[in-house]
């Protein structure tokens, strides 16, 4: 059996990058990939200014209890006039600091008399100044190629005044079924069947990491109708996702119908769920391949595998560095005695006092598991956890972000 890491490993070094890019507009390439890194044109902020309503002075010119005079007003937006020397300004957050001034008093810490305003307080040099440049350097790199656009990184490449990024195309996704007991939500239930739940999983999961998907529905239960529809997904994606059909049984094609059309590893992993996995290629009439990943059936087994192996190859694939996601260390608030040699994904809620507790039974076709929990526990091969340990926790929140 492969360990978790290593399968990861071995997929990853598979995931040839997309070169393709897109010029698409700021706002609409939140969770898009950079495909060049990005530079800062101008400094921002773009001149020093104030961080608080107040006065703005020449901090030496503060004197206890005696006023400076208001010789100006500047608010966010207008241009200041330097300071005369032995006055103060009146100014408002955001707004330039004149020339001359160095320090910034709320209007809190001022009073405002007929001869002027008068300091509470003794001013600090600096004080409730923003400075040129403090957020964004004018000609650093703002951000790398490889970055995911969340929404504050779109915001920082605004704040630059980008208005357009280059991201990396859309991975393409076939996604497909096996298994003749698959019936369509929407359509009646004959006896023996049961209703195809992975592509709704499996379809939303794509969609939040971007891709553009096609679904080629539940493949037919012939060999020659399997590689024909694997050919047509293979022609016009870059990932044909399967479910189903990569255990030891002999009931589907896939398994023949993709070493048919190019090639096929099927890996045993050393975790619960998700022990099956396939990993392969199709070979496309032009030239060239797109890559197979091969998902076990079993609802809860699919959805840590894709967790686990496909999210991390779909980003890999647009160039993310840090592909897999990284852990939390959170108590648990539960004990496993009993560890097998596998590496186990639980599925756990969040509890009172932010300890880990079982999210229902952990059988690998319970999908109330997964609805119930927050995310996965990961206990390692062979360990067991103890009330109180700390463990590797996994938050679903990350996938749809
Ligand atoms: N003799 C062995 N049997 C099994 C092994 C094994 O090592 N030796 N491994 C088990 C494990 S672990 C898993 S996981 C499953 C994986 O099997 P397959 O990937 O071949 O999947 P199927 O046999 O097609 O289906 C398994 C299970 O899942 C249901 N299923 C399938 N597709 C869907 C879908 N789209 N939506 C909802 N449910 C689905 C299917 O009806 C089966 O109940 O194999 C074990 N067996
Ligand atoms: O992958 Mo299977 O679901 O371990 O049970």
């Amino acid at each position: 059996m492969l360990s978790v890491q290593d399968a990861l490993d071995q997929l990853l070094s598979h995931a040839t990058p997309i070169t393709q890019a897109d010029s698409v507009g700021t706002l609409a390439a939140a969770g898009r990939v950079l495909a060049e890194s990005i530079y800062a044109g101008i400094d921002v902020p773009p001149a020093d200014n104030a961080a608080m309503d107040g006065y703005a002075l020449r901090s030496q010119e503060y004197c206890p209890g005696t006023p400076l005079p208001v010789g100006q007003r500047v608010a966010a937006g207008a241009l200041a006039m330097p300071l005369a020397p032995g006055s103060a300004a009146r100014i408002f957050t955001g707004a330039p600091l004149p020339h001359g001034a160095d320090t910034v008093v709320m209007q809190e810490h001022c009073r405002v008399g007929p001869d002027g305003v008068a300091f509470l307080r003794r001013p600090t040099p600096g004080e409730h100044v923003r400075r040129r440049g403090e957020d964004i350097r004018a000609g650093s790199v703002l951000l790398a190629a490889g970055t995911r656009l969340r929404p504050q990184e779109l915001a920082y490449a605004a704040a630059a005044g980008l208005a357009q990024l280059r991201v990396v195309r859309r991975p393409r996704v076939a996604m497909l079924f096996t298994g003749a007991e698959l019936a369509t939500p929407g359509g009646p239930l004959a006896p023996g069947q049961i209703y195809n739940a992975n592509r709704y999983a499996l379809g939303a999961l794509l969609h939040a990491l971007g891709c553009e998907t096609s679904d080629f529905g539940i493949v037919p239960d012939r060999l020659d109708a399997t590689r024909a529809t694997l050919r047509e997904a293979a022609a016009g994606h870059d990932l044909v996702i399967s479910s189903g059909g990569v255990s030891v049984g002999e009931e589907d094609h896939v398994k023949a119908a993709v070493s048919a059309e190019g090639a096929l590893e099927v890996w045993k992993v050393a975790m619960k769920p998700g022990k099956p996995l396939a990993f392969g290629a199709l070979r496309r009439a032009g030239g060239g391949s797109a890559h197979f990943i091969g998902l076990p059936g079993n609802p809860v087994a699919s959805f840590v595998a894709f967790v686990q192996f496909a999210r991390p190859f779909i980003l890999r694939m647009q160039g993310v560095a840090q592909a897999q996601q990284q852990p939390l260390a959170m108590r648990a608030g539960f004990a496993c005695a009993h560890p097998d040699a596998r590496t186990e994904f639980l599925r756990v809620r969040v509890g009172a006092g932010g300890l880990l507790e079982p999210a229902g039974a952990q059988g690998s076709a319970l999908l109330h598991s997964l609805v119930q929990a927050d995310g996965l526990a990961i206990r390692a091969p062979g360990r067991a956890i103890a009330h109180g340990d700390l463990v590797p926790y996994l938050p679903f929140s990350e996938l749809l972000a």
